[in-house]
């Protein structure tokens, strides 16, 4: 049987794409996760699938394109995307969010970066019930680094304020730490609850530590998101 929060990501993932797909767009982004699962679902079931080229953000969303029998094309190839649908770990009432969770941040960020419209899907759960960041996403804002910076930037990071920081690990899958798709380590560092208006400064003051390669807090770029809700219905925010 499909779960609560299984069913919410699917109504989310369908109707982002239902209402925002227009059948003029060409290029599309597929972000990472297991929402999105539901997105690159959906525009595999239309019968104009053919006239799409989808942009990868990472591994897992390649093979989503492939297995949906959708068109797989690269960001070197194709730097204007028409739309970019793809999940979130938490989002605020600004509409900023974290992401990383699963680890995709930087090639999701360049993804939706170079999107004329990006989109959220999510489930009830990722939806702040404060309006800030921080506070049921519990794990800490994700920051991919160059391996070899690790050290120096769990420093700074606290020195920022964080009260835990440290390097994420592949647990009983792997030992060590995780490898992103970039080949790099992700910090997970917790400031506790961020209000909307430090978002941008706090992001800007990470992705300034040398060694830092992105951080997974995405700040105003988001046009509009999509939540199934638990009662079955699907809220949005944004235009
Ligand atoms: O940022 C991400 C991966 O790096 C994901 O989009 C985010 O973690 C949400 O994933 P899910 O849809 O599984 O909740």
């Amino acid at each position: 049987m499909t779960s609560l929060v299984e069913q919410s990501k699917k109504s989310a993932a369908y109707q982002a794409v239902d209402d925002n797909l227009k059948p003029s767009y060409k290029i599309i982004g597929i972000g990472s996760g297991s929402t999105v699962v539901y997105v690159a679902e959906r525009i595999g079931q239309l019968s104009n699938k053919s006239q799409f080229t989808c942009i990868p953000t990472g591994f897992q969303s390649k093979q989503l394109i492939l297995s949906n029998g959708l068109k797989l094309g690269s960001i070197e190839e194709f730097p204007n995307i028409d739309i970019t649908f793809d999940g979130a770990d938490e989002i605020d009432s600004d509409l900023n969010v974290i992401k990383g969770g699963g680890a995709c941040l930087m090639q999701e960020k360049l993804v939706a970066s170079c999107s004329k419209k990006f989109i959220i899907v999510a489930d009830f759960r990722k939806k702040s019930p404060t309006g800030q960041l921080g506070v049921n996403w519990r794990k800490g804002v994700p920051i991919e680094i160059i391996p070899a910076s690790y050290t120096k930037i769990l420093k700074e990071l606290k020195e920022f304020g964080a009260v835990k920081a440290e390097v994420r690990s592949g647990g009983s899958a792997k030992a060590g730490p995780v490898i992103t798709d970039n080949g790099m380590f992700i910090i997970d560092a917790d400031f506790g609850a961020i209000p909307p208006a430090e978002v941008s400064k706090l992001h800007n003051k990470i992705k300034f530590l040398t060694g830092v390669v992105d951080v997974g807090l995405f700040v105003n770029m988001v046009e509009k998101t999509y939540i199934g809700e638990e009662n079955g219905s699907v809220s949005t925010m944004g235009n």
